[in-house]
C-alpha cells in the first residue's frame, strides 16, 4: 500500500513517519515537504540517515490509498477535494473537519472555512467511541489532543447519564511538543523551564470540539470550563476532570461503566483502584490510562487521562484511522513504541 504525510517536517509528522516505517501493510511511504522538498528526511532529523528517505513537493505527491495530512489548520482543508477526487484517502490531523459547523469553526479559528461542503463527508476519528462510523471512510478528522484524552474519559459516563451536565470542569495540562516544532516566544526553552503557564483560559479552540462531542454523548447542549496548561516536559498529557455525578451514583457505577466501554480496548486501560496516572506511562506508546474516585466529603468526582499527545494525541490515533479505514487490524503498526524513560 502507499500512503503519504504532508508536514513530514513537523512533531506529529515525524512521528507518523516513525511508526507508519514499522507498519506492515504499508510498502511505499512518501514524505511532502513544503520547505525541504528534494532533501533526504536526515537532512531535517538525522537519525533517518540509514533510510535514503527522499521528500517530496507537496504537489508531486503521487497517487496513493491513503495520505496523513499534519499541517496547520486551514492548509489541509483547502487540497482535500483534489486529493479525494484522486481516491486518496485523507486522515487530517488538524482541526479543519472536527467541528460540524463551518460556523463554529469561523468563529473559533478565525479564518473562513476553506472546504465547508465536505464537513459533512468527515467522521471524527476516535476509534474507540466511533468506530463503526469509522470503518471504510475516506476522510477522518482527527481529533485534537486535549478532547482525546477527554472524552475518552467523559463520554462513556455521559452516555450512561451517570455525571450532571452543569458542571464540568477540565484541567489539563501537557508538554511542550503540543505545540508543535515552530519556535514562538511562549515556547522558546527559557520561556518554559523551570514555569509553569495556563493559556488559552476560557478561549481555547479544543473547547467547541470537546462541547460538541460532549453534547453528542449527553444528548443535550453543554458547556464546560476547560484550562489547558504548558508544562515544562516534551511529551505527554495528563488531564484532571472535576465533575458532578447524578443522584445517588456511586463510584462504583462510574468504574464498571468504563470497564464495560474498554475492558476489550487494546489501547484504553481502567488502572487498579488507587493506582493514579502518569505521563510516562503513555509515553511514546498509544496507551491512554484513566483513574477515578468519587471525594465523598464533596460529592464530586476526580477524573484523570494521560496519553502522549503524539501518539494517542496524533499520529497513533491517525494510524489507528487508517487501520480501520483500511480494513487492517486496529492497532496494526502500534505495539512495542513505548518510551521509559
Ligand atoms: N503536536 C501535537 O501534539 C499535536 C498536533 N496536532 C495537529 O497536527 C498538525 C501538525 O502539528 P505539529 O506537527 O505539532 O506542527 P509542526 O509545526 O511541528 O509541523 C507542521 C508542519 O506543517 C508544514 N507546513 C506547511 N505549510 C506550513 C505553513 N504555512 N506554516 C507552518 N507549517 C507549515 C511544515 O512542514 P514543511 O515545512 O515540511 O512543509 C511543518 O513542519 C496541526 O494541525 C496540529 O494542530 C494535533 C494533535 C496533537
Ligand atoms: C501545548 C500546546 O500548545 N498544545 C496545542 C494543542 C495541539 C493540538 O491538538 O492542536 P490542534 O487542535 O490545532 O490540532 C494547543 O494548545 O494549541
Amino acid at each position: 500500500m502507499k500512503v503519504g504525510v504532508l508536514g513530514a517536517t513537523g512533531y506529529a509528522g515525524q512521528e507518523l513517519v516513525r511508526l507508519l516505517h514499522r507498519h506492515e501493510e504499508v510498502k511505499d511511504l512518501y514524505l511532502g515537504s513544503s520547505s525541504v522538498a528534494g532533501e533526504d528526511y536526515e537532512s531535517v532529523y538525522p537519525h533517518w540517515l540509514d533510510q535514503k528517505v527522499g521528500i517530496l513537493q507537496d504537489e508531486n505527491i503521487p497517487d496513493l490509498d491513503v495520505l496523513f495530512c499534519a499541517l496547520p489548520h486551514g492548509l489541509t482543508a483547502k487540497k482535500t477535494s483534489a486529493f479525494l477526487a484522486r481516491k486518496i484517502k485523507v486522515i487530517d490531523l488538524g482541526a479543519d473537519f472536527r467541528l460540524n459547523s463551518a460556523e463554529v469553526y469561523e468563529e473559533w479559528y478565525k479564518i473562513k472555512h476553506p472546504a465547508s461542503e465536505l464537513l459533512k463527508d468527515a467522521v471524527y476519528g476516535l476509534p474507540e467511541l466511533y468506530r463503526e462510523q469509522i470503518r471504510g471512510r475516506s476522510l477522518i478528522a482527527n481529533p485534537g489532543c486535549y478532547p482525546t484524552a477527554t472524552l475518552l474519559a467523559l463520554v462513556p459516563l455521559l452516555r450512561k447519564k451517570l455525571l450532571q451536565t452543569g458542571y464540568l470542569i477540565i484541567d489539563a495540562k501537557s508538554g511542550v511538543s503540543g505545540a508543535g516544532r515552530g519556535v514562538s516566544l511562549g515556547n522558546h526553552y527559557a520561556e518554559v523551564n523551570e514555569n509553569f503557564k495556563a493559556y488559552g483560559v476560557a478561549s481555547h479552540r479544543h473547547t467547541p470540539e470537546i462541547e460538541q462531542e460532549l453534547s453528542r454523548a449527553a444528548g443535550q447542549l453543554l458547556n464546560v470550563n476547560f484550562t489547558p496548561h504548558l508544562v515544562p516536559m516534551t511529551r505527554g498529557m495528563l488531564v484532571t476532570i472535576y465533575a458532578k455525578v447524578g443522584e445517588g451514583i456511586q463510584e462504583e457505577e462510574l468504574r464498571r461503566c468504563w470497564l464495560e466501554q474498554y475492558e476489550q480496548e487494546e489501547f484504553i486501560h481502567v488502572l487498579p483502584q488507587g493506582t493514579w496516572p502518569q505521563t510516562k506511562f503513555s509515553s511514546g506508546s498509544n496507551h491512554a490510562f484513566l483513574q477515578l474516585t468519587l471525594d465523598q466529603r464533596t460529592g464530586n468526582a476526580v477524573i484523570i487521562a494521560t496519553i502522549d499527545n503524539l501518539i494517542k494525541g496524533a499520529a497513533g490515533q491517525a494510524i489507528q484511522n487508517m487501520n480501520l479505514a483500511m480494513g487492517w487490524p486496529e492497532g496494526q503498526g502500534l505495539q512495542g513504541t513505548a518510551l521509559w524513560p
